[in-house]
């Protein structure tokens, strides 16, 4: 009995998965790989037992009775159901850190230090690892913390414990299905069962009438609690079938309450003689049923076994996985609400701003000029952000404001596209690319006529052959508006149509018409000139008594005549 004792003081808990006060976590690889890639170690396939589950419940106190049986077992080859790898009642129990109080303890994920080797039944030899985790839900993790954690150990264990306390509740059931939901993202999806053993175990189990201690009750409390039936609502539907198509194996353990002194005395360090019998003769059923050598379960990813060595590449790259911004970011239920609220309250309030908006200016409405429409936009826009603020959204302003901010974005761009339409309704501006290519046409037409008349053939031609083109390109674009293929092309001809437009058409035009204007003008002002001075009429000139032939130039009489 002493050399079990002693042999429990070789190896330590190592911390792998470091908690970083930031809320990264960070792999100790050198650490990692100081463990899984000994020689003896490195080329076995390996067995993964991990512990996790909210904080303070006794995770850490339960794994330092699996390495007394690891010990036991392992190394010293007792006998497989002797009772005495237990240990002797007044020996402290240590291994994993474990105390009392409230405050959480383990952070990060621990690897015990020592690999145990193990050969089965048909001969094959395995490494089994033993892994503690930090606790759920204690005051100083996020969400993602807690999720990482566990996740990260159901990825990377092939029995995954799922320590609660009391009974498993609904928002036990809810919790698994948040994290292991998580785990899954990160692998690629094969149809299989992504994660192997879920071992539910039930700590300080208090109805042993309704269901008896052990894993019998066990299962039927999780047959109860696993149950789907047509009357349960779809979200209790899916939350347990999402559980059961997670992991290929689910049991359950019931375990009774270990006495008073292991839950409440502040000097209590483990001696099994502070502990109740019951709780000691359910851990003699518990722990072997785990880790007998033929109730060992080696770890598998893929279908695929699973050595030392290539543990040691899945440890990285989920950390990367789950460290990086890849995955989105689980969050707690308030949050998660609150966002689904806000952008609900978002959506009916862009709506409003679209409904008003097309009744104004929709696919069915006549072309608006810019003022109006710039109008109309910022009354619907406001109806649209009042109705936003008035709406009850959980999580209070300042939560709401950056969803505000979104919904004026959105709206802004819905008015782009609504911008757009209008414009595109206007018959004068679709009516560009073939008024000026016909243009064009027909100014090579005429031009091509007077250099024919000159005598400048070559030129005519040349201007013949633009004339030809931009006919060839009407037509073009009247086929592709027609048949709507190629509208590449079509934006092109429209690009070029406008280029002509403002470089060449648009100041020619000016300049005509500003020629127009000023001939006009010295028409109407030689008239009226000679109105005033007839001295038929005797009509005085409207510019006063300054005689009309004293003006300077044709420039000055245009200026005043713009102005008056
Ligand atoms: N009521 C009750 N207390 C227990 C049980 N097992 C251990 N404890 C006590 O629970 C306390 C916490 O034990 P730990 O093993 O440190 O708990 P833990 O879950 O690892 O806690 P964290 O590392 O903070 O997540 C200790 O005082 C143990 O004596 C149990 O089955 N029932
Ligand atoms: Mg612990």
């Amino acid at each position: 009995m002493a050399e079990v004792q002693d042999t429990i003081n070789v190896g330590k808990p190592v911390p792998i998965v470091l908690a970083e006060e930031d809320h990264q976590f960070i792999l100790d690889e050198e650490a990692l790989e100081s463990i899984l890639l000994k020689d003896d170690v490195k080329d076995r396939n390996v067995v993964v037992v991990s512990v996790a589950g909210s904080y303070r419940k006794g995770k850490s106190f339960l794994m330092d009775f699996f390495l007394r049986y690891m010990k036991a077992t392992y190394h010293l080859n007792l006998i497989k159901e002797d009772a005495h790898w237990i240990g002797s009642d007044d020996k402290p129990l240590d291994g994993f850190t474990w105390r009392g109080g409230s405050d959480r303890d383990t952070t990060g994920i621990l690897m015990w230090s020592e690999v145990f080797k193990a050969t089965l039944e048909d001969g094959e030899k395995v490494a089994i690892i033993l892994l503690d985790t930090q606790g759920t839900f204690d005051s100083e993790s996020t969400v993602k913390d807690c999720a990482t954690v566990f996740a990260l150990s159901t990825l990377l264990s092939s029995i995954q414990i799922y320590n609660l306390k009391f009974n498993i509740q609904e928002d036990d059931l809810q919790h698994l299905q948040l994290f292991t939901e998580y785990g899954r993202l990160a692998l690629e999806d094969t149809g299989t069962k992504p994660f192997q053993k879920l071992q539910f175990l039930v700590r300080d189990w208090s109805f042993p009438y309704e269901a008896e201690y052990g894993a019998e009750g066990g299962q039927k409390i999780l047959d109860k609690r696993l149950q789907i039936s047509d009357k349960q609502h779809p979200e209790l539907q899916s939350l347990r079938k999402h559980i059961k198509s997670c992991f290929s194996e689910i049991s359950c353990y019931l375990m009774p309450h270990p006495g008073l002194n292991v839950a409440t005395n502040p000097n209590f360090d483990g001696k099994l003689s502070d502990i109740e019998p019951d709780f000691k003769q359910n851990l003699l059923t518990l722990i072997p049923m785990l880790l007998k050598p033929n109730k060992l379960i080696l770890k598998e990813i893929g279908g695929q076994k699973i050595k030392a060595k290539e543990l040691v590449q899945y440890f990285k790259a989920y950390i990367k996985l789950f460290t990086g911004a890849e995955l989105p970011e689980p969050k707690s239920m308030l949050v998660t609400t609150a966002e689904a609220n806000n952008l609900s309250a978002v959506a009916s309030a862009r709506e409003v701003y679209r409904q008003m908006m097309d009744t104004i200016c929709g696919g069915n409405r006549p072309y608006l000029n810019t003022n109006t429409l710039d109008e109309e936009h910022m009354k619907s826009k406001d109806k649209a952000m009042e109705q936003f603020v008035v709406k009850r959204k959980m999580g209070g302003d300042e939560f709401s404001e950056s969803y505000k901010f979104k919904l004026e974005t959105d709206i802004d761009e819905d008015f782009l596209k609504f911008k757009s339409q209008n414009e595109s309704k206007n018959v004068f501006k679709s009516a560009r690319t073939p008024a000026v290519f016909f243009a064009v046409a027909v100014a090579c037409y005429f031009i091509s006529g007077l250099f024919n008349f000159f005598g400048m053939y070559t030129v005519a031609s040349g201007v013949n052959l633009i004339m030809g083109l931009a006919l060839l390109i009407l037509i073009m674009w009247a086929y592709i508006r027609y048949s709507g293929v190629h509208s590449e092309l079509g934006s092109t001809i429209d690009d070029a149509a406008n280029i002509t437009w403002d470089n060449l058409l648009k100041p020619s035009y000016e300049i005509f018409l500003q020629k127009g204007l000023e001939q006009a003008t010295n028409q109407a002002i030689n008239i009226a000139v000679k109105n005033t001075t007839s001295p038929i009429t005797g009509v005085q000139s409207p510019f006063g008594k300054k005689p009309m032939h004293r003006m300077n130039s044709h420039v000055e009489m245009n200026d005043r005549f713009r102005q008056s």
